[in-house]
């Protein structure tokens, strides 16, 4: 999926702009709080239909205004379409060549995108919530029906939550049902996307460190010692069911489920300590640099290309040998990417001879010569 041409409308600060991207880097420059991230996340949000930093959809919409627009076309093996979002105080909704969608495959179908900013940079550091969010988006990235698997696991996890605040057991049992069944095909989704991501990991991680590194580990930790290494889908939901029975008490007492995919972690590791206590800061970065290279390689084998790339600022983030790495490395890729900088000199090795820069300017996109 190659994407032809953008249209934004009353996204954060961007009344209206309408671009046409390279088939390779299109390079965003300019001053902070300008607008660079926003495009980046109105490119995220018409790839996944998730918002990349907002807390809420409707933090989207431009100030004073009631809806915001994002659209694109694309041109894919099937031919070419135009894929558009809307945001209001509503929710979102989704078409595909000016038709809603109900299901969302025809939307999603050959999309993908991988961001990568300077939040990302301490996900070794922060606490499980962003671990889980890497594995969740990487999932639904390799497989779009995760978007409605993990919807529905939350729809199930909010149902057994208002049961157990209700402190009705007889209620509760009803929908730990479902919660079981939903959580257990999660699992497996993460248990196979864990599979097909660790040697990435562990090889991309070693080239980014060099020779003598230490060895990278990925392990799941399930809440209440689910154990994930084996078992099909019935025996995963099974043993969960069993750790919500273990802790009912304690759950009714509390008013929330404690136990589950919501509540699991991704321990990293350096030499089987805890990336988290033992890794050096520039250890860690190369941990999640090597995390979301492994994304992207994984996606380029599963999907026969590599996924839609947004880079927000990382270049003034990652030390010059790390830098370097990710610059080198992107060049090497066919694949579409955004990049943004407020000091053009730090893209320029990602550049190419296809490269198309904007200079961004409150809100405003304009041509930038190279
Ligand atoms: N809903 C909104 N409506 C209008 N403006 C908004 C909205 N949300 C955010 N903004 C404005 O967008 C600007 C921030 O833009 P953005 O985050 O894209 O900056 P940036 O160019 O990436 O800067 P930096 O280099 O600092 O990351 C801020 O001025 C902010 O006030």
């Amino acid at each position: 999926m190659r994407l032809l041409s953008l249209a934004i409308r009353d996204f954060r600060n961007i009344a209206s702009a309408d671009l046409a991207p390279s088939p390779r880097a299109t390079i965003l420059i300019g001053e902070n709080g300008q607008g660079k991230t926003n495009l980046l996340e109105a490119v995220y949000l018409l790839a996944t239909l998730k918002p990349l930093r907002a807390g809420r959809l409707a933090e989207l919409v431009r100030f004073g205004e009631a809806k915001a627009v994002v659209s694109g076309d694309f041109a894919g093996a099937g031919g070419s379409r135009t894929i558009a979002v809307e945001v209001d105080s509503t929710g979102r909704r989704a078409t595909v060549d000016g038709k809603a969608q109900d299901r969302l495959d025809s939307y999603f179908e050959g999309l993908a995108a991988v961001c990568f900013s300077p939040d990302d940079l301490s996900l070794v550091k922060q606490g499980p919530e962003g671990r889980r969010r890497f594995l969740d988006r990487a999932a639904f990235n390799r497989w779009p029906a995760v978007l409605g698997e993990a919807r529905e696991y939350l729809r199930a996890l909010r149902s057994r939550n208002a049961a157990l605040r209700g402190a009705v057991p007889e209620v509760e049992a009803s929908f730990r049902e479902p919660l079981v069944r939903a959580g257990a095909r999660l699992l497996l989704r993460r248990r196979e996307l864990l599979r097909e991501l660790t040697p990435r990991v562990a090889a991309a991680f070693a080239e980014i460190s060099g020779p003598g590194a230490p060895a990278v580990s990925l392990a799941y930790r399930g809440a209440g010692g689910l154990e994930l290494s084996a078992g099909d889908e019935a025996e995963l939901g099974a043993r969960l069911g069993e750790i919500l029975e273990r802790r009912l008490a304690r759950d009714l007492e509390r008013g929330y489920t404690s136990a589950g995919p919501h509540m699991d972690d991704l321990v990293l590791g350096l030499n089987d300590r805890g990336a988290r206590l033992y890794a050096s800061q520039g250890q860690q970065r190369a941990i999640v640099l090597a995390l979301k290279v492994a994304e992207i390689e994984n996606l380029r084998h599963a999907l026969g290309r590599p996924p839609l790339l947004l880079l927000d600022d990382v270049s003034s983030e990652l030390d010059p040998q790390k830098n370097r790495y990710l610059l080198e490395y992107l060049a090497t890729l066919p694949a579409q990417a955004f990049l943004t900088a407020t000091d053009r000199r730090l893209l320029e090795p990602a550049a190419g001879p296809e490269a198309t820069f904007y200079k961004v300017e409150a809100g405003r996109f304009g041509p930038l010569f190279p």
